[in-house]
């Protein structure tokens, strides 16, 4: 196809929160209409969605971009990890598992012990967590074996959306490497075999720049049958494609997780953990580290203080480890929130600074991890982009400007997610690779704020106080 003959894509984001979609024209990368629409997560220990739920929320963020019936191609980016069990009808067994749900801790820590961090690593790329669908699945088995039992298959969020749409069994390598169970060379049976999972139970691992299906008659979306379907991908993997990375281009993400990541053209194997060694949707990696508690957690500190988000005050010697969810990175999955370091005249303002710098710390403590783990160079005056929710609130802006000492780059494109998967629905119109498509359209253009004097004694007072805080953390709150 030549570019610039008024085709339209629409990419799809189905995020922990809320689905966003985006109608995208292939040739100028213009977004001609958005939408979206909210989901409901489970509170106390569960975290836990119906994606029933999902799919009623993709229609309607897909009529909000008025565009459906133009589409020509369509893609879904999906929060990473959640386990979809389905019955032989297709329908959900029970909710959907999410990837913050850390009930499924002692399962990650039994299956890492019965292999070792050094063969989870090398195999799987990835030292597998509560946030694993391995250790989701082993959850269920253990806690509900009858809903096991009545699993005919086992789907990522977004291969249930894209299932949804096209009928297709099909995922990509960027969402299934975030199973336990992917391997660069296809599903590892001997893994699946100890977690009593049939590989048939799976979708097939769509190759890159490749359709999963075509739009099925009769979804209620609006979107015209026939559309094409590329195969999707996960969120961190989708807004990678969205901003058109090249390799060893730092990004950090603040949205309900926080992540850290680049793309890489070595394959990590972090043993330790911290770094999750998940391949991009292409042919690269995209080595990572997530938080559970990022924009959520500095909102609900703000709501408890009675604050405005932005009401940050500097200094004072408070530290907050805001550990609501128990946390991923630390791998701390009973931790609870901390504050340390209160005395008379600490603010209000103050306090909800240390919450910033709380969330903010893990994930720039392992920036170099991510970066050394894939390979790739590290330069501190190399510009770290921010984009996800939280990148739009200059307290977030300031917080990491001020603890990385790096400059920060702020794309004026939202919804890099979703942009991401429009890139990659309109790369199967133009046979363009998707981060080319992404480049093509400018993504990551925005404003660059200047680096600020890295605070070193706030970032010393933080390290300080985690690995003081010990057998606090050790195992769940009574
Ligand atoms: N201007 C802002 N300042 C700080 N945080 C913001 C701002 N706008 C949105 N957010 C936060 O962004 C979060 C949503 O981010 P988003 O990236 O859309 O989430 P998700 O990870 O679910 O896709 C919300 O939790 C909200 O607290
Ligand atoms: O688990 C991870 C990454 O490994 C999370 O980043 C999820 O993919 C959820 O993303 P958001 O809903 O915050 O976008």
């Amino acid at each position: 196809m030549q570019v610039g003959s008024n085709e339209v894509v629409i990419g799809i984001d189905s995020s922990t929160q809320s689905t966003k979609a985006v109608a995208v024209d292939v040739a100028t990368g213009t977004v001609l209409g958005e939408g979206r629409a909210a989901h409901t997560v489970s509170g106390g220990a569960a975290r836990e969605s119906d994606p029933r739920e999902w799919w009623r929320a993709l229609g309607q963020a897909v009529a909000a971009t008025r565009y459906a019936e133009r589409a020509a191609a369509v893609s879904v980016g999906g929060q990473q990890h959640g386990l979809v069990t389905l019955d032989t009808d297709g329908e959900p067994v029970r909710p959907a598992l999410l990837w913050n749900d850390v009930r499924s801790a002692p399962q990650a820590a039994a299956l890492v012990a019965e292999l070792g961090r050094d063969t989870w690593a090398q195999r799987a790329g990835s030292v597998p967590g509560a946030s694993f669908t391995a250790a989701k699945w082993a959850w269920l088995r253990e806690n509900e074996p009858e809903a096991a039992a009545r699993t005919a298959a086992v789907r990522l969020p977004h291969d249930y959306l894209t299932a949804r749409l096209s009928g297709a069994a099909a995922t990509d390598r960027g969402d299934a490497s975030g199973t336990g169970w992917w391997t660069p060379e296809g599903y590892d049976l001997d893994l699946l075999a100890r977690l009593g999972l049939d590989a048939a139970m799976l979708p097939t691992v769509v190759e890159a720049g490749k359709a999963a299906g075509e739009v099925l008659a009769g979804t209620g979306t609006g979107l015209r049958p026939g559309t094409l379907v590329a195969a999707g991908t996960g969120d961190n993997m989708a807004a990678a494609l969205g901003l058109g990375l090249a390799p060893g281009r730092p990004v950090l993400s603040l949205g309900t997780s926080g992540t850290v990541y680049a793309v890489t053209r070595g394959r990590p194997a972090d043993p330790s953990g911290t770094v999750c060694g998940f391949a991009d949707a292409l042919d690269h990696w995209l080595p990572l580290a997530c938080t559970l508690n990022c924009t959520l957690a500095v909102d609900r500190t703000a709501a408890l203080l009675g604050l405005d988000r932005q009401a940050v005050e500097p200094g004072g010697t408070a530290v907050v480890l805001p550990y609501f969810d128990g946390e991923r990175t630390p791998d701390l999955p009973y931790a609870s929130g901390l504050i340390h370091g209160l005395r008379h005249d600490t603010t209000g303002g103050q306090l909800l600074q240390a919450a910033y710098d709380g969330a903010a710390y893990s994930l720039l403590a392992a920036l170099d991890q991510v970066l050394v783990a894939g390979g790739e160079q590290i330069d501190p005056g190399t510009e770290l982009l921010l984009i996800g929710g939280g990148a739009q609130g200059k307290a977030w802006q300031d917080t990491v400007r001020r603890l990385s000492g790096r400059p920060v780059r702020i794309p004026a494109a939202g919804e890099l997610v979703a942009l991401g998967a429009a890139a990659q629905a309109a790369a199967l119109l133009t046979g363009e690779r998707a981060d080319e498509v992404a480049r093509r359209w400018g993504t990551s253009a925005g404003r660059l704020l200047e680096p600020l004097p890295k605070d070193d004694a706030a970032l010393e007072r933080i390290a300080d106080t985690l690995h003081r805080s010990g057998s606090l953390f050790d195992q769940p709150t009574v």
